[in-house]
């Protein structure tokens, strides 16, 4: 088992409601996994509480976050720093806000390669032409010398991409990662998460059943801070079970 989240809890202090509310998941290494929900329903949240991003002002949390077998919210906030872009990366949502505008490109994920590791510049420019060349970018000298605002949106998640996976992750998760894109930008993104999986764990969360179709999987689906179904999304989307997961099907359909 590659991560295990127990009976996690986040609570809003000021208003006292849970936003996730004793959820359990798991994800073995390499798997893909999803987890799909309406906006709102806490999927995000999840998220910030594995990247230790909920802030303790705000909001209560409760529950275990294992990876590989260690609980990683009980530890140190220097060991937590060392997993966090290399062993467990995040694809944001939308990456032109996830990038420093103004900073080229190719020294932002070079930033992000010598942070976890002691390197010449030389080794650091080969490590993030090769996560370019994994992540799908042709003509990596050019988008070395990009801004952000330079590239389209489809490069810019490519490059994104490219960033998670410079330190060779163990588990990825990306956070709506095709949501800012169009169709066609979608299914290749979507085609290019699914290609990672094997050599790492890939969580992808998402609302859209299209996406989550095409990236395959366990499939976890979540409403007001719980899984109300779970399951193969095959068998979810030929057969769902639960009253929200088929409004949330139906919804899709109309589109
Ligand atoms: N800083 C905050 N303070 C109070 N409530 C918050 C805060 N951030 C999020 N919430 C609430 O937590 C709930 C879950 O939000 P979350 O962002 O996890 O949803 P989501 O499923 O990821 O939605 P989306 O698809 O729109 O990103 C929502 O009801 C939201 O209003």
């Amino acid at each position: 088992m590659l991560l295990e989240i127990k009976e996690l809890s986040v609570k809003v202090k000021s208003s006292g409601v849970k936003v996730v509310n004793g959820i359990n998941l798991s994800v073995d290494e390499g798997e893909p996994l999803l987890i799909l929900g309406q906006s709102g329903s806490g999927k995000t949240m999840i998220c910030r509480t594995l990247f230790g991003l909920t802030n303790r002002y705000n909001f209560d949390v409760s529950g275990q976050i294992f990876f590989e077998g260690k609980d990683i919210m009980s530890a140190d906030a220097k060991k937590r720093r060392k997993l966090y872009g290399s062993d467990i990366a995040l694809i944001p949502q939308n990456p032109m806000t996830s990038f420093d505008p103004s900073c080229k490109l190719g020294n932002q994920l070079a930033e992000t390669y010598r942070i976890h590791n002691k390197s010449s510049v030389k080794a650091a420019q080969n490590a993030v032409f090769e996560a370019m060349h994994r992540a799908g970018l042709e003509q990596c000298k050019a988008i070395w010398s990009s801004y952000p605002y330079m590239l389209s949106g489809g490069m810019l998640q490519r490059a994104a991409v490219a960033a998670a996976i410079i330190n060779h992750p163990k588990l990825i998760i990306a956070d709506e990662p095709t949501t800012a894109l169009d169709a066609e930008h979608r299914i290749a993104v979507t085609n290019l998460l699914k290609g990672l999986c094997g050599s790492a764990a890939v969580i992808m969360i998402t609302h859209d059943f299209a996406v989550a179709d095409r990236f395959g999987g366990y499939a976890y689906i979540m409403k007001n801070g719980v899984f109300v179904e779970q399951g193969n999304i095959e068998k979810i989307i030929a057969a769902p079970e639960n009253e929200y997961t088929k409004e949330l099907l139906n919804a899709a359909l109309l589109i």
